[in-house]
């Protein structure tokens, strides 16, 4: 039986759950339960908070978790990334009061708040500069104007929070951050692992794309395909007008609006996208 860590609570809790139940896994009914079976995939989900969840991987007791990169570097648990999983982005940033030019130098002899403390002491060592660091729960942000920090470093997702509390990002970002599946670090491959992992692939590339479908002239074909080329190439198929074709293709999301408006103004007809829920590339 595959042993999995889930986040039970938090920022990556509700996008993990759904990324397990559209991939075929079972979901837990009760926001309180702390473990799921599920006999026809053969996995167990554990529900334990994200911080920890790196620390139960790398110790070898869990064989994957699903956790954000941040939080898996401050555990120091050794574990490595099987799969980066499209949500929960954020970057871990130094910020400080605003009204003057910060850079991570001017952090030397400064006292630094956050809830990341390894993250943070690895980040000054590599810049060579020494703080203290003030190792916080939550609410980083108010803790300057509180009079425990000079300066913090926290998660920074649209940047509301420090805006609100006038606080400014500076230097480079110490970690680019999302959700990601984990495995203990040199840990073996197992079928199951890789079916978890090619399952989850599945629906982040399907989160990527939209299916295409739209009604073609013949005349007109060539172009449309150079607009839509598909992955291998796009399906073509009859229509019982002989004047014209059936063609579907994959796009990535992102362009989706910009390709059906060429494909519109090239003259295709009854172009439609659709929502992919799952896919093996
Ligand atoms: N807006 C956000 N706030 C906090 N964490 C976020 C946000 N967006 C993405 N994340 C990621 O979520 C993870 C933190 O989740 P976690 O559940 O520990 O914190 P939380 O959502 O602040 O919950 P809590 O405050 O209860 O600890 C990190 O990997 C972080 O990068
Ligand atoms: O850039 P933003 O979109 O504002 O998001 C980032 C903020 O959200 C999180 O706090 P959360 O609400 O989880 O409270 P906490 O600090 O008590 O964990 C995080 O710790 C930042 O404070
Ligand atoms: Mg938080």
């Amino acid at each position: 039986m595959l042993r999995v860590a889930v986040p039970n609570k938090g920022a990556l809790s509700v996008a993990s759950a759904e990324m397990l139940s559209e991939a075929g896994y079972r979901k837990r009914h009760d926001g309180k339960d702390l473990t799921v079976l599920d006999p026809v995939n053969e996995v167990e989900f554990f529900f334990l908070r994200p911080k920890d969840i790196a620390i139960y991987v790398g110790s070898g007791e869990l064989d994957l978790g699903i956790t954000g990169r941040d939080l898996a570097l401050d555990s120091g648990a050794p574990v490595d990334e099987v799969l980066a999983l499209g949500f929960g982005a954020s970057t871990f940033r130094y910020a400080a009061p605003a009204g003057r030019e910060w850079k991570p130098a001017d952090l030397h002899g400064k006292r630094l708040a956050t809830s990341y403390p390894r993250l943070v002491r690895d980040d000054l060592a590599r810049h060579g500069v020494e703080a203290e660091v003030i190792r916080l729960d939550g609410a980083v942000e108010i803790s300057i104007q509180l009079g425990v920090a000079d300066a913090i470093a926290d998660v920074v997702e649209s940047g509301r929070s420090l805006r609100q509390h006038n606080l400014v990002a500076f230097g480079e970002p110490i970690c680019a951050s999302e959700a990601v599946l984990l495995q203990r670090a040199g840990s073996e491959g197992s079928k199951a692992k890789s079916q978890l992992a090619a399952r989850l692939q599945g629906v982040v590339f399907a989160q990527h794309y939209m299916m295409l479908d739209y009604d073609c002239p013949r005349e007109i074909l060539e172009r449309a395909i150079s607009i839509t080329p598909g992955l291998e190439s796009p399906t073509v198929a009859p229509l019982a007008d002989e004047k014209w074709v059936a063609v579907r293709a994959m796009v990535p999301r992102k362009e989706v609006n910009r390709i059906m408006d060429e494909l519109a103004e090239t003259g295709a007809k009854a172009v439609l996208a659709s929502d992919i829920r799952s896919c093996r590339l």
